[in-house]
């Protein structure tokens, strides 16, 4: 895939399949490789209309096995869209979602294993408290009641939400951030390979994040991947290996951090490849009074 003025993309997979088997030869006596490992994640042609309106347009994507990649556009670039198609939530018109090779449409109970999904404006079941609310997550999932009691007590206590669940707070008591974080919870509790987080760090303070961005590391150490979508353009350059630029439903860029940068920041490489539009000095006057 290749985005435009000058930003070439990589897929993540061209030329870095494990390596070759040690000592193993063809007859040939070329050394034998093992079949390249299959991305992460494998968007290929997503496509999706709505009242005849392209919200996402042939999107495709690779991401590789330990990697975090940051997803970012304007507002309405189609971002959640292209996500919610990439983890099974929305239908696409067109076009094929895989995960570690796994097509998410034609094998959804295979594909949801692998994957842990924050969506956008996530709908929980509200009247129960956070523990109880991981604790229906777990069973759903099929875990065992030791293994999802060890896990609640677990995540709870590393997203600091102990405070909540020894009072009682429930879920719909629970503030924005506290919600987000929740989200994570049910998104991290069956230990999935593949997380697809939309805008996880919104509304989340600092000491939160930083959690939040210890579980996303040591998540890409162990091999499972990542992506995020932000606006925030600093946190993707500080998070990110991988960065993919989206608008009016299309990939524009899409490669390593340093690649889609191209020498500059993010948000020149963004507004560069986005357009933007400097207010006249006429408009808004009135707000002067
Ligand atoms: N259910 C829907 N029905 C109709 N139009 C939709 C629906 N969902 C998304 N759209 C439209 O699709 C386009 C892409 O929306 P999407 O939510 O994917 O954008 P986004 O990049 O996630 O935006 P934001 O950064 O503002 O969250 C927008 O024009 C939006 O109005």
């Amino acid at each position: 895939m290749s985005g435009v003025n000058g930003v070439s993309g990589t897929t993540g997979t061209s030329g870095e399949g494990p390596p070759a088997t040690e000592g193993a030869r063809s007859p040939e006596g070329a050394p034998v490789r093992a079949p390249a490992a299959s991305p992460a994640l494998e968007l290929a042609g997503l496509t999706k209309s709505f009242q005849g309106r392209r919200a996402a347009d042939a999107v495709s994507l690779a991401v590789p096995p330990g990697s975090l990649t940051g997803l970012v556009g304007p507002n309405g670039a189609g971002k959640t869209t292209s996500l919610m198609m990439a983890v099974g939530l929305l239908r696409p018109d067109a076009g094929t979602a895989r995960v570690f090779g796994v097509d998410v449409w034609a094998r959804p109970e295979e594909a949801k294993r692998l994957l842990g999904v924050l969506p956008d404006g996530l709908a929980l079941p509200e009247r129960l408290t956070g523990g109880e609310l991981l604790t229906y997550w777990g069973l759903l999932r099929g875990l065992d009641a030791d293994t999802t009691r060890a896990r609640t007590e677990e995540l709870l206590r590393v997203l600091e939400l102990t405070g909540a669940e020894e009072r009682g707070t429930l879920v719909i008591e629970y503030s924005t951030g506290m919600r987000k974080k929740i989200g994570l919870a049910t998104a991290l509790l069956h230990a999935p390979r593949m997380l697809v987080l939309d805008e996880p760090y919104e509304a989340v303070d600092p000491v939160s994040a930083r959690v939040l961005t210890a579980i996303l590391r040591r998540f890409t150490a162990a091999g499972g991947a990542v992506v995020i979508s932000s606006h925030v353009m600093p946190l993707v350059e500080q998070l990110c290996d991988r960065v993919a630029i989206i608008a009016d439903g299309r990939v524009r860029a899409d490669g390593t951090l340093a690649e889609v940068r191209g020498g500059g920041t993010l948000e020149e490489a963004f507004v560069r490849l986005v357009g933007h539009r400097e207010m006249d000095e006429g408009e808004l006057a009135w707000l002067g009074g």
